[in-house]
């Protein structure tokens, strides 16, 4: 199989990643640092030993088998230098891979167990994402989360504090966190504020539940764009609205797996939506919960389902076109892709 895509091009192609946690992107060395200087207790004392915690390993039976990988991090991100630090250090990830735009999204309530406010939260990782992209010229926003298990009422406090950083690197906000039992109806009212904030967002949906909580998302809520949306097809007439509406799905080929968003690459619908003419964009995910990177995932596209060179710029152009960016920054990343494309291909 593959699709005789030369793979040492693939790392040098151009890149935008929009979807990528910053929770789920923590080097395993960072850890250990904060661990030990914040005085955390960690199952292990060396990063081969710490990683098969950090990572899914074999089997993942659930989404929310693999939302217990978040569990070890959580503790050492509740410090303004930790989340600074975290922030850059993913932007120095992307880099690695030739990223030219990313979007990193972080839980903003999950960081105030040791007393930083959410303003602080947010400040310390928009900031964070500006020392990367001064160092590495990786353009970087922020997306604030907003969880699925968490009152609506902290939910809109989230908004509020989002709608606080929209000159500071906050472009859009999120709802995510364990699907089933918590449809994206529950947060009516959380994203009428933010579309009154102006604030576009995205709604995980059609990882762990079906198409339903893909409905919800498109027509209860409005949303922009629909974190992964791999169920999709089990409702034709949302799929077909979802084609006309431009509605940009994020897949994370990856993750999709591991959590069971499909069984297998046999299942995985993400050629059929592309030829479709869906507007596909591929995504990490986890960096270290998934241990992924950008490159990995376009291999998985040349080796599952024979993307040429052309359909992946295809790709990273319908990512620009997705971005939470003005209309110049993405005219601006529009020409940057085809030329880089250009002088690779
Ligand atoms: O693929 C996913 N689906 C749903 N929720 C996720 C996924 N990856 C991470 N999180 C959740 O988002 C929180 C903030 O980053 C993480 O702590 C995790 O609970
Ligand atoms: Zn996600």
């Amino acid at each position: 199989m593959g699709s005789g895509v030369d793979k040492s091009v693939l790392r040098r192609l151009p890149k935008i990643d929009l979807h990528l946690h910053l929770d789920g992107s923590v080097r395993p060395q960072t850890l250990l640092e904060l661990a030990e200087a914040e005085g955390l207790t960690l199952p292990a004392a060396d990063v081969d030993r710490l990683l098969p915690f950090m990572r899914v390993e074999g089997d993942c039976p659930s989404l929310v088998d693999y939302l217990s990988k978040f569990d070890l991090v959580l503790p050492a991100m509740q410090t303004a230098y930790s989340l600074e630090r975290i922030a850059y250090e993913v932007v120095e990830q992307a880099a690695e891979h030739n990223c030219k735009y990313i979007e990193v999204r972080m839980g903003a309530r999950l960081h105030l167990q040791k007393g930083l406010s959410l303003d602080e939260v947010i400040e310390s990782f928009v900031t964070g994402l500006r020392r990367g992209e001064a160092t590495y010229g990786v353009k970087a926003r922020g997306i604030i989360i907003c969880m699925r298990n968490h009152a609506p009422q902290d939910n809109l406090e989230v908004i509020e504090a989002a709608a606080r950083f929209m000159e500071r690197g906050v472009v859009a906000v999120d709802l995510a966190g364990p699907e089933d039992g918590f449809p994206p109806e529950l947060h009516l009212e959380v994203f009428d504020l933010a579309k009154k904030h102006g604030l576009p967002f995205t709604i995980h949906a059609g990882e762990a539940a079906g198409a339903d909580s893909i409905y919800g998302a498109v027509v209860k809520l409005g949303t922009n764009r629909i974190g992964h949306g791999v169920r999709l097809k089990e409702d034709r007439d949302l799929l077909e609205r979802v084609r006309a509406e431009r509605i940009p799905l994020e897949f994370c080929p990856i993750s999709n797996i591991q959590t069971k968003a499909s069984t297998n690459w046999e299942t995985y619908p993400i050629r059929e939506y592309f030829d479709q003419g869906l507007l596909i964009t591929v995504n990490t995910d986890n960096l270290t919960v998934s241990d992924t990177n950008m490159t990995k995932e376009l291999a998985v596209l040349a080796d599952h389902f024979q993307f040429t060179l052309p359909e992946m710029e295809q790709i990273m152009l319908n990512s620009v076109e997705a971005a939470f960016l003005e209309k110049e920054e993405k005219r601006q990343l529009h020409e940057e892709i085809v030329k880089s494309f250009a002088e690779l291909l």
